[in-house]
């Protein structure tokens, strides 16, 4: 039952204003810190100043503290009253709330503005998964990001039994018949547009280690098996994932070789009695490893590479590594003493690892490209709101030409991105997986490299616009915090900036014409 709230005028308030009797208004609601300022993160000091202790705090309160701070049940708790005759102005957003903060949006869900891709499928995923994202998965990712452990596995479960696994993997077989996001979309008519909007979203919990730790390494670990791996393996390791009672990886990357995977050392030989492989080596930034039941992992044959599917069993070790982004990741060490298994746990043909392993890095790329140009968009939005808020010498910040200009380039940067992913999804759904593979290499490299190197530019200006906030883990400037932390991983997963560069101009000058001359 809600509490009752008790009339007061501002006269009466105006009594409490000393240690240990100590009101405060903040938006027309009636705050009792009596007993609560001894134990402020701020101190007691700054609640017993004489504009502060029985005054209306509002303009201060919101100049220190994030709008969730009221929200948290321990601080509801010291609620009492409100101003008679005075509403509350700053809203509360629901759940399933588009922002009204300008560009906060991308432009296809601003009243308004028109799209020429989304229908009203994508329309209704995307308010079942905003919904989701703020009730379920946001909260668990903001408490991992601190305390450093996995994804909850109950969380998983949710997302399984929405069908977010399914929809991660793209548009497909797997799909059909599947009942995802309560009913929001069917799985026959889900395309790349709709896992754009999936990806985005899920971007929305502010928490970039959290959500690759979240089945990220499903997303890029799942395709060789369901594109390559026999029967009846096949089908048994794609429901355990998808259904969310196992964890998978992709443990392609080791010390000595990054994005050359090529040059991989780990090795796999086939077992004297023939009965299977016995695999070697060393894998390392296994992103969810840790927790992992399941590694796709490409080793040597001879000269050449072939996948395998190792479960986690006698050999198989894993080690957390400790990155910028925090250990929810599940980022590990993986070593493989003499793990034997069974032939049929070879992925694709023997020797053609290499195919097996390229054919998932468009889908990877696009991914992070939709993840990445979100986290340009939250930066957007958590900037105007401070620069709106925060005022210096007397005046907002947003006064300050300076401070506009820098938010010119973030929203003009952003905007630009989000046209271009919105363009390369709308090819993707246009073209079959060999038209992909042909026209698309190169502009989806593009597409993640101008992804990545934007996002570190609006995350610069963020960092320039918080201040020493934006280099604190908690408070206002948290989400800048952490954007800045962690925006070289988009710069680095599923293929560095120059690897992605250097991609896309060869891969242009594959179509480009001989008789043609300045
Ligand atoms: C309902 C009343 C209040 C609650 C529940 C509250 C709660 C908090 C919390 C949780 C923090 C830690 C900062 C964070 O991580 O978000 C904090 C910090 C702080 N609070 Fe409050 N506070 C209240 C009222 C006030 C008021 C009226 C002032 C007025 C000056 C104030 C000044 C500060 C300051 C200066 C800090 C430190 C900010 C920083 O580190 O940047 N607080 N408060």
């Amino acid at each position: 039952m809600a509490k009752q709230l008790k009339p007061f005028t501002r006269d009466e308030v105006a009594q409490h204003n000393k240690q240990g009797d100590l009101y405060v208004i903040i938006d027309s609601y009636v705050y009792d810190l009596s007993k609560f300022a001894r134990l402020h993160p701020g101190g007691p000091g700054v609640l017993l100043d004489a504009d502060v202790a029985g005054k209306d705090a509002t303009t201060v309160f919101f100049a220190m503290h994030r709008h969730e701070v009221l929200l948290k049940p321990q601080y509801q708790r010291l609620k009492i009253g409100q101003i008679t005759g005075e509403k509350q102005k700053i809203r509360t957003p629901q759940a399933d709330d588009l922002s009204r903060v300008p560009y906060a949006e991308p432009m296809w869900l601003t009243p308004s503005f028109k799209t020429p891709y989304y229908k009203d499928s994508h329309r209704a995923l995307q308010k079942a998964m905003r919904k989701f994202i703020t009730e379920v998965v946001a909260p668990d990712g903001q408490a991992c990001e601190e305390n450093g452990k996995r994804p909850s596995p109950d969380v998983l479960r949710q997302m399984a039994e929405n069908g977010m696994n399914h929809m991660r993997m793209g548009p497909g077989a797997h799909l059909h018949g599947k009942v995802l996001m309560g009913g929001a979309v069917k799985g026959e008519e889900f395309d790349y547009l709709h896992e754009l909007v999936v990806n985005q979203e899920l971007a929305l919990c502010g928490a970039r280690g959290y959500i690759d730790g979240c089945q990220g390494h499903m997303v890029i670990g799942l395709p060789p098996i369901m594109n390559y791996a026999k029967e009846p393996l096949r089908t048994k390791v794609m429901t355990e994932v998808l259904e969310g009672e196992k964890l998978l990886c992709l443990a392609i990357t080791e010390a000595f070789a990054g994005s050359d995977v090529a040059g991989l050392r780990c090795r796999a030989v086939r077992a004297e009695d023939g009965s299977g492989w016995i695999i070697n080596g060393t894998k390392k930034w296994i992103t969810g490893g840790t927790n992992s039941d399941y590694f796709t992992v490409g080793a040597r044959t001879g000269d050449h590479l072939t996948v395998f599917l190792v479960p986690r069993c006698e050999g198989v070790n894993t080690k957390q590594i400790k990155t910028s982004y925090g250990t929810t990741a599940g980022t590990s060490y993986v070593t493989f003493d003499n793990v034997k298994i069974p032939n049929e746990n070879m992925i694709g043909p023997e020797n053609d690892g290499l195919r097996v392993i390229l054919a998932n890095f468009n889908h990877e790329r696009f991914m992070i490209s939709c993840q990445t140009v979100r986290y340009a968009r939250k930066a957007v939005e958590e900037c105007l709101l401070w620069a709106s808020q925060r005022s210096v010498s007397g005046k907002p910040l947003i006064a300050q030409p300076v401070i506009r200009q820098k938010l010119a380039s973030m929203i003009t940067k952003t905007e630009a991105a989000q046209a271009f992913l919105e363009n390369i999804a709308y090819q993707m759904c246009q073209m079959d997986y060999k038209e992909q593979s042909k026209y698309l290499a190169g502009p989806i490299g593009f597409l993640k490299l101008n992804s990545s190197k934007i996002l570190a530019e609006v995350a610069d200006d963020a960092i320039m616009i918080f201040g020493g906030r934006g280099l604190t883990k908690t408070g206002m400037g948290r989400f800048i915090e952490q954007i800045h932390r962690t925006r070289k991983f988009d710069a680095i997963l599923g293929g560095t900036e120059e690897v992605l560069g250097d991609l896309g101009v060869r891969q242009a000058m594959k179509h480009m014409p001989e008789d043609q001359r300045l």
